[in-house]
């Protein structure tokens, strides 16, 4: 079969109408920043990219160099092209409209520009994660507000992992796709074509260090599974915790898994709702994911259902095999019910 390029297969998208000239021109410009940035992670020290910067991101977490680099590939790389209304990221409080200079787009874009930010330092697979929604029509300038939209309404949502190679993940409502980096040829091509996650799975991805903190229906479902055999489940569970969130969310799309950031007492001490951020990483992860016929909530409604009420806004995470998420969202829906 012929290599089919990612510019190939968003002409064939526009012409299945799935998607529109803007929306099309925008991925292209996502990938090609994305090359740009997967070539500064592959250079690794050589490039002095590693490290921090010296300096907090909003949510008051230190910004590695590549943190910072990343989201400015982003954001130069989308300012002039006529795609968007304005950008936001993890690692800026606002939104940042297009400049006045450049003709203005309908869409809005979401990014993480670097996930998995501790694997940066150690030579594990890190990424990219994004999020497009339609800008309300007639707005004159997007601020924050114009961005709070519930997941469901995605135009289209992908990843990059930087990993043994360079990957993107995307979808725009009519399957989940995959396309690899071809570095000789400098282009991304179709590698996996509507990839589908399997219902059932034997692997689970959590932090289990946040274990003593957890909510107690996450411990049961936890504790049930790694009873294995010899539990109410009747079979070993193996587990997998990359730390990087693209990284995990792609071998669930390659071999089915689930993936949990659930609540804990450490974060509602702290009067936080979850560990990671609705707008740019669990909504796109959500969509991709149930594109491929996997599940995605927060434990106890679809992730794509919660309204955000602000940009940076936290939520927790269960995604991937389908049997599994409804599972461990029915024992905390039975839990709240008990208690209510
Ligand atoms: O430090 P922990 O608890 O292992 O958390 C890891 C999680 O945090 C994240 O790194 C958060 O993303 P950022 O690096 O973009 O802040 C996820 O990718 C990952 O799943
Ligand atoms: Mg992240
Ligand atoms: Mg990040």
């Amino acid at each position: 079969m012929k290599p089919v390029s990612l510019i190939q297969f968003l002409i064939e998208e526009r012409r299945a109408g799935h998607i529109n000239a803007e929306l099309s021109l925008l991925i292209e410009v996502v990938a090609r920043a994305c090359k740009r940035i997967a070539v500064a992670v592959n250079k690794g020290a050589l490039g002095g990219v590693l490290g921090n910067a010296g300096t907090d991101n909003v949510q008051g977490e230190a910004q590695k160099k590549l943190d910072v680099i990343s989201n400015e590939i982003l954001l130069e790389a989308n300012a002039w092209g006529g795609h968007l209304a304005a950008c936001a990221s993890e690692e800026m409080e606002d939104p940042q409209p297009i400049p006045d200079m450049y003709p203005k787009g309908q869409h809005l874009l979401l990014f993480d520009p670097l996930d998995g930010s501790s694997n940066i330092d150690v030579n594990v697979s890190v990424g990219t994660i994004f999020s497009v929604l339609r800008c309300p029509d007639d707005v004159a300038e997007a601020k924050a507000e114009h961005f709070l939209q519930p997941g469901i309404t995605q135009l289209a949502a992908g990843y990059v992992v930087y990993g043994p190679s360079t990957v993107l993940v995307l979808t725009f409502g009519h399957g989940t796709h995959e396309f690899t980096l071809d570095r000789e040829v400098g282009s991304f091509v179709l590698s996996r074509r509507d990839i589908r996650i399997p219902e059932a799975t034997a692997e689970f991805a959590i932090n289990m260090s946040n274990q003593r903190h957890w909510e107690a229906p996450m411990q049961r479902y936890i504790g049930e599974l790694l009873a294995g055999k010899d539990g109410p489940r009747g079979k070993d569970f193996n587990m997998r915790w990359v730390a990087s969130m693209v990284a995990d969310v792609h071998r669930i799309l390659t071999r089915g898994g689930v993936f949990y950031y659930p609540l804990d007492a450490k974060i509602t001490a702290k009067g936080g709702t979850g560990k990671l951020r609705l707008m740019y990483e669990a909504n796109p992860m959500a969509f991709i994911v149930e594109q491929a016929g996997g599940a995605a909530t927060t434990g106890r409604e679809p992730i794509m259902g919660v309204q955000p009420t602000s940009l940076h806004q936290r939520v927790p995470v269960f995604l991937g095999s389908k049997q599994e998420i409804e599972q461990a969202t029915h024992y905390h829906l039975q839990a709240d019910g008990a208690q209510g």
